[in-house]
């Protein structure tokens, strides 16, 4: 072992475990954590998936996180309770423009609290907002996610999968807070995504120019 593998010490390794209803973006979030991509094309989880990532936190601390993408179908199964068991962080999922996966949030959060009574440690539970680039078609108010939070003690995260908007930023946190770390406002900062809008400008004089291949593009990056 080199002397700076000695300094670091091992991995600290987390399971987080993302639960909420089908369609919500549990998979989209994962994946734009883990390998930064994105797929507009829904393909259903069957039971599980699973995705690792390494991150560095604060005072050069390696943490591997463990991130468990259960199905939303898996809800009223027997393998959930399985999933669920052993986790140190829960993200309760939901589309913000969908009310009624911000309803069944309670449902998912039931199962989390009858797998987890028993436990000597309790979980960190992140209520998560996702699909925030749909800000327009917002239907779950931003007031009722915070009641949700203060009632509960959970840690209040806003997120796009898609744009990757906060993305990041909401693991870190999440395992920052499990491991009692505090992030300063500037490592915060730095881990906020920038969003990437394309600009097409269209020839001025439609007229003149039917074919629009000659659109110019510009790409607009936003904090
Ligand atoms: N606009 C927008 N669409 C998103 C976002 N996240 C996910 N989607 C889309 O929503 C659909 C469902 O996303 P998934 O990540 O597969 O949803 P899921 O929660 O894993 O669904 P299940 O596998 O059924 O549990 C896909 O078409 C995604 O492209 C987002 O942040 N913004």
């Amino acid at each position: 072992m080199s002397d700076s593998e000695e300094e670091e010490g091992p991995d600290r390794q987390l399971k987080l475990v993302v639960l909420g209803d089908g369609t919500c973006g549990k998979t989209s979030l994962a994946t734009r954590f883990a390998q930064e991509t994105f797929g507009k094309q829904y393909k259903q989880t069957i039971g599980l998936d699973f995705f690792l990532k390494r991150i560095i936190l604060p005072g050069n601390l390696n943490v591997t996180l463990q991130v468990w993408d259960v199905g939303g179908q898996t809800i009223g199964g027997k393998m959930l309770d399985k999933y669920i068991y052993g986790a140190q962080g829960i993200l309760l999922v939901y589309d913000i423009t969908n009310c009624q996966s911000f309803e069944n949030l309670e449902d998912w959060y039931n199962v989390v609290k009858k797998v987890t009574e028993e436990s000597e440690t309790q979980p960190l539970v992140a209520l998560v907002g996702n699909k925030i680039d749909l800000e327009h078609m917002r239907t779950v108010k931003v007031d009722k996610h915070q009641r949700f939070c203060q009632e509960n003690n959970f840690s209040s995260h806003f997120v796009s999968a898609k744009t990757g908007d906060s993305v990041f930023l909401c693991f870190q946190r999440i395992a920052a807070d499990i491991l009692g770390i505090k992030l300063n406002k500037a490592e915060m900062e730095q881990s906020q995504h920038v969003v990437r809008a394309e600009l097409v400008k269209y020839p001025e004089e439609d007229n003149q120019h039917h074919n629009t291949s000659n659109c110019q593009s510009k790409v607009c990056s936003m904090q």
